[in-house]
C-alpha cells in the first residue's frame, strides 16, 4: 500500500506550469489572450500623463490652435483604442474564459471525487480536502483558483507598468523611487503577513465551513424534510447552525481586524507619499527647474509608480491566495489510490459462486480507539446463503462493508477464492458483488436506465424484464402508461414518477439481480416491504441466491431460516453460529431474540406449550 506524502504547497512555479498545462490543453488562446492586455495597459497610462502635459504646455507655451487640436485630437483617439483592447481582453479573460474553464475544473474535480478510494472518501480528512477543493473553485472567479493564470499575467504587465514609470522618474530624482519603493515594501510585507496567516489558519476554519455546510445542507435534504417538520426540528438545527455561525463570525471579525489596520497603514503611506511629492515638486517649480506641464507629467507619474506598486501588492496577494487554491485543488487530484488500481490478480468467473475467508480480521475507525470488530474468523462458503444478525451497532453493515472493500481491516485479511481481496484491482473486484443497502441512490432517468445503470442501447431489456419480474416490481412498472421508459426522481425530470419506498426497495434488489454477481449482499432487503412482498421475496430466496454467494443482514430472525447459517455478532465478535434450529437448541443470544420477537405471532397453545 502507497503512502500518501503531502507536502505544504507545490510551489509557486509548479503550479503556474499545472496552469498553463491545463489552460493550454483546454483552450489555447486562453493562455496568449491575456498578454495582449499588457503593452496596451501600459501605453494607456502612460499616454494618461501626457496628455496632462501636452494640454498644460499647449495653454503656456500658446500653440496654434490647430497644432493644439492634432495633438489632442492623435492622443485621445490612441487612448480610445488602446482602452477599447483593454477592456476586450478583460472581458475574454474573465468574463467567458474563466468562467468556463472554472467550469472544466469543477467537472474534473468531481470527477474525482467519485472515483476517489472509499475510505478516504468517508474519513474526516478526505471530506476537509474535498471542502477545500470545493472552497477553490468558488464562483467568485476573480478570487478562486482559476483566476491563478490572469493574476500572473497582470502582475506580469504592473512590473513591466512599473518599469516604464520608474525610466521617466530616474530624469527627476532616483531617490524617489526608493522612497516610493520602500513605502510600499512596510505595506507588502503587512499584506503578505496578513495572507500568511490566513493560510495558516485555513484548515481550521475549512472545519467550521463544513460542520455549517452540513447544517444548512440539512434544511434543503428531502430525506430528512419529514422529520424536520414533524420533530419541529427548525429551531435546533437552527441554534446548531448558529453555534458554527457564530465560530466563523468571529473568525472573520479577527480576519476583518487584521484587514483594518492594514488599510490604516495603506492611507497613511498614501498621505506620506502625496504630500511628500507635492512638496518637492513646487520645490522645483518655485526654483524655476521645473514647467507645469512637467509639474504635472511628474506628479501623474509619482502617483502612476505608487499605482503599479500599489497593484503589484494587490497581485502578489491575490497570487497568493490563488495559488493556495491552486494547491487545494491539486491535493485532490493528487490524493493517490491506496487500492490497487492496475492490473490486479485474475478475476474468479462471474457466473460462479465464490468463497469467502476473513482471517483475524478486526477493525476501528480512523480517530476511533475502540475496535468494532475484533479477530473475525470466518468462512462463508461457495453458494452458501449466511445471515448476519447482532444488535444494533454490532458491526453487521462494517462487516459487509469489509467484505465489499469498501473498508479495509486494520489487521488480519481478506480472502476471496484463496486471494487477498487487495490483490484484485479495485473496480474489478466491484464487479463481484452486488449490493442492496438501505439508502436509495435513484438518478433522474428512466427506470429501465436506473436498474440497468446503462444507457437504452446498452440495456439487456430480457435480463431487465425478468429482475425486475423476480423482484416483484414489474407488475406496478407495467401499469405505468410509459412502462420501463417512466422517469424517476419527479423533482427534476418531465412526467416523473415517484415510488414508496418498499417500491424503491424492490427497485434496488431489481438492480441488484440485473447486475448478477456471484456475491449477493442484502442489507435489510425486506424492511420496507409488506407482508405479502416479504413473504413473496422469502418464497423466491432459493431462487434469487440459485449459483451465488449471499449475505443476509435483518433484524427479523424469522426471515433468516432460509439461510444455510447464521452468525450472531455481539461485542466484536461473533459469539454463535449454526443453522436456526441449531442455534435455537444452543438456547444463547440468538434464541433469547427469537423468543422476544416470535412472542407476539404465537398462539396461545404455542404460548402455553414454551
Ligand atoms: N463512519 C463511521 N465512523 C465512525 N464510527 C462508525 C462509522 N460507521 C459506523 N460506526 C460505528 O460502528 C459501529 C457499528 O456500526 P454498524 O453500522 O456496522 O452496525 P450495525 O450492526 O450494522 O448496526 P444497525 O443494526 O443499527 O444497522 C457503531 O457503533 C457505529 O457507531
Amino acid at each position: 500500500m502507497k503512502k500518501n506524502d503531502e507536502k505544504n504547497t507545490h510551489g509557486f512555479l509548479s503550479n503556474l506550469i499545472f496552469m498553463i498545462r491545463e489552460q493550454w490543453n483546454f483552450e489555447k488562446k486562453g493562455v496568449i489572450i491575456p498578454f495582449i492586455r499588457i503593452p496596451s495597459d501600459i501605453a494607456v497610462a502612460l499616454l494618461g500623463v501626457l496628455l496632462t502635459k501636452v494640454v498644460l504646455d499647449a495653454i503656456t507655451k500658446s500653440i496654434p490652435a490647430y497644432e493644439f487640436l492634432e495633438q489632442i485630437g492623435l492622443l485621445t483617439i490612441l487612448l480610445m483604442i488602446l482602452s477599447y483592447v483593454s477592456y476586450y481582453t478583460e472581458q475574454n479573460i474573465y468574463m467567458n474564459s474563466v468562467k468556463i474553464w472554472n467550469l472544466h475544473f469543477y467537472l474534473k474535480k468531481d470527477w474525482k471525487i467519485v472515483d476517489m478510494d472509499y475510505p478516504l472518501f468517508a474519513s474526516p480528512a478526505g471530506k476537509t480536502k474535498i471542502m477545500k477543493s470545493h472552497q477553490a473553485l468558488n464562483r467568485n472567479i476573480y478570487v478562486n483558483m482559476v483566476s491563478f493564470y490572469p493574476h500572473f499575467v497582470e502582475l506580469v504587465k504592473n512590473l513591466f507598468g512599473l518599469f516604464s514609470f520608474c525610466a521617466v522618474l530616474v530624469f527627476l530624482n532616483p531617490i524617489i523611487i526608493l522612497l516610493l519603493i520602500l513605502s510600499y515594501v512596510i505595506h507588502g510585507l503587512v499584506v503578505l503577513y496578513i495572507e500568511k496567516w490566513e493560510h495558516k489558519t485555513k484548515d481550521e476554519r475549512a472545519i467550521i465551513d463544513r460542520k455549517l455546510d452540513y447544517a444548512v445542507h440539512c434544511t434543503s435534504d428531502s430525506s430528512v424534510a419529514k422529520d424536520i417538520r414533524l420533530y419541529n426540528m427548525k429551531s435546533w438545527i437552527n441554534t446548531i447552525a448558529q453555534i458554527f455561525l457564530n465560530e466563523k463570525l468571529s473568525w472573520q471579525n479577527k480576519i476583518a481586524s487584521k484587514h483594518f489596520l492594514q488599510s490604516l497603514l495603506e492611507t497613511l503611506l498614501i498621505f506620506l507619499r502625496n504630500f511628500g511629492a507635492y512638496i518637492y515638486l513646487i520645490w522645483k517649480v518655485m526654483k524655476g527647474e521645473m514647467t507645469i506641464g512637467d509639474f504635472a507629467l511628474y506628479f501623474g507619474v509619482i502617483t502612476g509608480f505608487g499605482q503599479w506598486l500599489e497593484q503589484i501588492i494587490q497581485r502578489l496577494r491575490k497570487l497568493s491566495t490563488a495559488n493556495h487554491k491552486v494547491d487545494d485543488y491539486r491535493y485532490l487530484m493528487d490524493t493517490e489510490d491506496m487500492m490497487r488500481r492496475n492490473k490486479g490478480a485474475l478475476l474468479p468467473r462471474l457466473d460462479e459462486p465464490i468463497e469467502i475467508v476473513l482471517e483475524n480480521v478486526s477493525f476501528k475507525y480512523v480517530g476511533n480507539d475502540d475496535f468494532i470488530l475484533e479477530k473475525i474468523n470466518l468462512k462463508i462458503h461457495k453458494g452458501e446463503r449466511l445471515a448476519i444478525v447482532g444488535s444494533n451497532g454490532a458491526g453487521k453493515t462494517t462487516l459487509v462493508n469489509l467484505i465489499c472493500g469498501l473498508i479495509e481491516p486494520v489487521s488480519g485479511r481478506i480472502l476471496l477464492n484463496g486471494t487477498n481481496i487487495n490483490e484484485f484491482n479495485r473496480d474489478e473486484y466491484y464487479a463481484l458483488i452486488t449490493a442492496v443497502f438501505q439508502k436509495v441512490c435513484l438518478l433522474p432517468a428512466s427506470i429501465a436506465k436506473n436498474i440497468a445503470l446503462r444507457c437504452d442501447n446498452e440495456i439487456d431489456w430480457g435480463r431487465l424484464c425478468e429482475s425486475a419480474e423476480d423482484a416483484g416490481i414489474k407488475g406496478k412498472i407495467e401499469s405505468l402508461p410509459d412502462g420501463f421508459n417512466t422517469n424517476l426522481v419527479p423533482s427534476v425530470t418531465e412526467n416523473g414518477v415517484a415510488f414508496s419506498g418498499g417500491e424503491n426497495q424492490k427497485l434496488l434488489l431489481a438492480r441488484a439481480l440485473y447486475k448478477d454477481a456471484p456475491l449477493l449482499i442484502l442489507d435489510e432487503p425486506t424492511a420496507a416491504l409488506d407482508p405479502i412482498a416479504e413473504n413473496e421475496m422469502y418464497l423466491k430466496y432459493d431462487d434469487l441466491t440459485k449459483n451465488k454467494t449471499s449475505i443476509y443482514i435483518s433484524h427479523r430472525l424469522s426471515s433468516t431460516q432460509f439461510c444455510d447459517r447464521i452468525i450472531y455478532l455481539d461485542n466484536k465478535k461473533i459469539v454463535e453460529t449454526g443453522t436456526h434450529d441449531e442455534l435455537m437448541t444452543l438456547g444463547g443470544k440468538y434464541r433469547q431474540v427469537y423468543d422476544v420477537q416470535s412472542q407476539y405471532y404465537r398462539s396461545d397453545e404455542e404460548e402455553k406449550a414454551v
